[in-house]
Order: C-alpha cells, then sequence, then structure tokens
C-alpha cells in the first residue's frame, strides 16, 4: 500500500478504508488562505473538462465551484425529485464526512438540476444532460465571507484506495496554485440565426387567443431559441468570466456535460434553503433600462404601474404565496412588488420568506414551485400542455432549477433564464415572456430580444 504522506486527515482515512464494504463516500473539508472560485474553475479545465460547475448567488455572497464527478445521479421523468434525493440519502447514509466548519456549501454537495419538462422529447443539442442531473464533485471551493473553503470528496473501493487519496492531493495543490493557461484563440461569430420570429408572434398571438377563450387559462410563458455558429470551438470558460464580471447582481452559473457547456446569468432565485429559512422570488414584469438616470426611473415607475405587467406578475405572486403556505409554519409576501434592475433589464419582484422544518429538503420546494408561472403559466399543468403545443423546440434546462444541495439538503437553486447552451461551435440562447390577455406579440418579441443581450455579450456577439 502506497504511503499517504503527513496529512492530518491520514489516520482517519486509513481507519475508513480499513472499514469498508463496497464503494464509500470520504469527504473532507479545508479553509485555504487565498484562491478565487472562478480561477479554480478554469484551473480545473485540463483534469475535469465536461464535468465543472459554478454557482455564485446573486448577493456574491458565495460562490461554489466543483471539479469532476465522483458520484452522478440521474432519474427518468416520474418522481423524478423524491428518486434523486433517496439516490442522495443513500449516498451520504455511507460516507464519512469530516467538516469543522459550520458553512452551507462545504462538504458534499450534489450539483445540477432538473430539466424544463421531462415530458418533452429530448431536443438534439441537449443530448448530453439526462433530464434530472447532479453530479458530486471530487474537489470544490467554497467562498463565503471573503473565506475561502475546499472539499475533497473520494469514493473508495478498498484498502487500494490509498493511492488515489495521493493523487487528488496532488491535483488540488496544482490547482490551488497559479496555473499559467495557453491563450486560446477566440471563436468567431459567423452567423446568429433568430429563428421564425413571424411563426414566433403568431404562437404568441395564439396563446392569447386560448387564453381569452379559456377561463381558467390565465397566463402561458412562451420562449424562443436563438442559434450562434462560431469558426470553431466556443471557450466557455471565457463566455463564463464574462458573465461573472458582467453581471454582478445576477446569479452565475456553468454546468458542463461532456462537450457541451450550459451557462447563464440570472436574476431570479427558485429556492433558497438554510435550516428553517426558505427564499423564494416572484419576479415577472418587464421593461428597458433607461438611457439616463431620470429615463429609468421614470420607466420603472410606469412599470410599477403598468396593469399587463402587474397582472403578469401578481399571477406569479398568488401560486408562490399558495405553494409556500401549503409547505411552511409561515409565509411572508409583501403587499407589492419593487423594482429589481440589472444591467440590460428591469423587473417588478416580490421576495417571498417562509419557515419550514429545519429537516425539509430543499428538493420538496423545487418540486412544488417549479415551474412557477414566471415560467410556465397558470394553471401550471394547463399551461405546460399550452406551451407542449405552441413552442417548437426543447427548452432543455433554460428556465429550469438549476443549483446545488449539500448532505443536509440546504442549498439554493436559480431559475436557469438568460442563459445558453454551448455544443461545440455552436450556442443556443434562450429567451421567454410572459403571455396574458394584454399581451402584444411585437411587444413581447422586443421583450425577448432584451432578455437575450447578457448571453450575446457574453459569447461575443452583441453591441456594448
Ligand atoms: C422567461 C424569461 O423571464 C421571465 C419572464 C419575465 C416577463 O415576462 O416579464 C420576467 C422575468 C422572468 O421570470 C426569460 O428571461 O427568458
Ligand atoms: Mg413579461
Amino acid at each position: 500500500m502506497a504511503m499517504i504522506k503527513g496529512h492530518p486527515l491520514k489516520g482517519a482515512f486509513v481507519d475508513f478504508i480499513n472499514d469498508i464494504n463496497g464503494s464509500t463516500l470520504f469527504s473532507y473539508v479545508e479553509k485555504v488562505e487565498k484562491g478565487d472560485p472562478i480561477r479554480f474553475y478554469e484551473n480545473g479545465k485540463e483534469w475535469y473538462k465536461g464535468e465543472r460547475f459554478y454557482f455564485k448567488d446573486r448577493d456574491g455572497d458565495r460562490v461554489i465551484a466543483g471539479l469532476g464527478s465522483v458520484r452522478t445521479i440521474q432519474s427518468a421523468s416520474s418522481g423524478r425529485f423524491a428518486d434523486v434525493e433517496s439516490q442522495w440519502d443513500a449516498f451520504m447514509d455511507r460516507s464519512s464526512i469530516h467538516n469543522p466548519y459550520d458553512i452551507y456549501g462545504t462538504g458534499p454537495v450534489a450539483f445540477g438540476g432538473f430539466s424544463f419538462d421531462p415530458m418533452r422529447s429530448q431536443g438534439e443539442e441537449w443530448s448530453r444532460f439526462a433530464p434530472s442531473f447532479f453530479y458530486v464533485p471530487e474537489l470544490m471551493m467554497t467562498m463565503y465571507g471573503g473565506e475561502m473553503y475546499v472539499t475533497v470528496n473520494m469514493v473508495c473501493e478498498d484498502v487500494d484506495s490509498s493511492p488515489l487519496f495521493d493523487r487528488i492531493e496532488e491535483r488540488k495543490h496544482a490547482i490551488l496554485s497559479d496555473m499559467k493557461h495557453p491563450s486560446e484563440k477566440e471563436a468567431v461569430l459567423m452567423e446568429l440565426r433568430a429563428g421564425n420570429t413571424a411563426a414566433w408572434k403568431k404562437s404568441v398571438q395564439a396563446a392569447v387567443d386560448k387564453i381569452k377563450a379559456d377561463a381558467e387559462l390565465k397566463k402561458v410563458v412562451l420562449a424562443r431559441k436563438v442559434t450562434a455558429v462560431f469558426d470553431g470551438t466556443v471557450s466557455s470558460d471565457r463566455v463564463l468570466r464574462r458573465l461573472d464580471e458582467g453581471q454582478p447582481d445576477s446569479f452565475v452559473f456553468s454546468m458542463e456535460a461532456m462537450d457541451s457547456c450550459f451557462l447563464g446569468a440570472s436574476p431570479e432565485r427558485l429556492v433558497k434553503k438554510r435550516s428553517q429559512t426558505v427564499l423564494t422570488t416572484c419576479l415577472a414584469g418587464s421593461t428597458a433600462r433607461g438611457a439616463t438616470e431620470q429615463e429609468d426611473a421614470e420607466l420603472a415607475e410606469e412599470l410599477l404601474h403598468d396593469d399587463k405587467n402587474r397582472i403578469e406578475h401578481d399571477y406569479v405572486v398568488q401560486m408562490i404565496r399558495q405553494e409556500m403556505q401549503s409547505m411552511c409554519r409561515s409565509v411572508t409576501v409583501p403587499d407589492a412588488p419593487v423594482v429589481m434592475k440589472v444591467r440590460d433589464i428591469q423587473h417588478l419582484y416580490t421576495p417571498v420568506v417562509g419557515e419550514a422544518n429545519e429537516e425539509d429538503s430543499i428538493l420538496r420546494f423545487v418540486e412544488t414551485l417549479h415551474p412557477t408561472p414566471a415560467l410556465g403559466g397558470l394553471p401550471g399543468e394547463k399551461a405546460l400542455g399550452v406551451i407542449r403545443d405552441l413552442e417548437e423546440m426543447d427548452r432543455g434546462f433554460y428556465a429550469a432549477p438549476v443549483g446545488w444541495m449539500d448532505y443536509r439538503k440546504n442549498g439554493e437553486f436559480a431559475v436557469a433564464i438568460r442563459s445558453g447552451l454551448i455544443v461545440q461551435n455552436e450556442a443556443f440562447l434562450y429567451a421567454g415572456c410572459g403571455v396574458v390577455p394584454d399581451s402584444n406579440p411585437e411587444t413581447e418579441l422586443d421583450e425577448t430580444n432584451m432578455k437575450l443581450r447578457p448571453m450575446l455579450r457574453a459569447i461575443g456577439g452583441g453591441n456594448e
């Protein structure tokens, strides 16, 4: 057996591997002096390309970068939330966790998400992503309160696992040191295919007609896809950097699957759970940013008092309030929305806070809330039916829950909008909008163009 160098957890590790039967997770957390999660992600490319994850919350409070996969959790369409949870429980039950820090998002974490609609047949471009897709990284950096923590996860089969410990420690040291990367040639955008916008506007009108003809159906969210074609392989690391630096007020996420990378900068939280506290967000209703401070303030004021946008927003509040009340002891919802401003757009925003049981899993909230009427419609099932009829694409993970869950089932999921999928020399960008009786197809098309801007800029195809 190879000797494990003088690491403080060597003894615990040897005891552990002498004691196991079959494969089990050994996980430990250390504080490191310096580091930067996005550098950590980039430095991990050499060994872990195709298995990396990045998630920055919109408060800039916590950033997590994960490299590699010691375990993937996938699930078919029916009962996928409960199935992922029971696979996670089984994995955690057989784990040995050494975490002296009481910091959410350190120790074993599962990264990933649930596709928007598993009933939809899968689009070719999403072939690398299973409908429910999580992975547990081998190495992970968590930044919280300006401090850096590194988690190491290894799945050990038997006593011969010792060399694994050394190998991962070596990689960890290399990745934490200042690695130089050869500069990559930037792929040039050759063509931007907006899709058939006339047909898309017709589908918006069709949704308006369906809503008007059906007293029960209130809102349907329709989306479109824009395809960007480059002269070479797109560097998703560069796109992620641009999002990270250019969108400080958004969740910034990236999720690789082999040669594909899904990433974005979303203003919308689906759910965040910390012990008993559950936060969620009603975000719907949109307007442009102004060219001057005064114009910006006027647009915000108009948005706050605009009937069409207030109705569009209110459907989200109604559903989220009701679902949160079914799961929480108490729920606080402000009486009226405020305006949230991000770089390219302003939204109506109502933050919701609930009090639940500490042991409740975040996945229960994900399951109950997804899709909210901000991305599906109202009522949910009926709106999904209309989307399946009218939308010609597979949303994949666009508009879906993407995030992380730790071993105590706390975590955070964003709604993966303002996002795109990069597959080699192509990028697929997505944007949608809430259709209500007063929707005008032309205005809704403009709204989707506004929502495409952050990703267009990040892939090098937008004007600044
Ligand atoms: C559908 C998207 O955004 C959603 C729709 C909004 C709207 O229609 O006003 C606003 C925020 C998001 O909840 C998107 O960005 O693609
Ligand atoms: Mg809208």
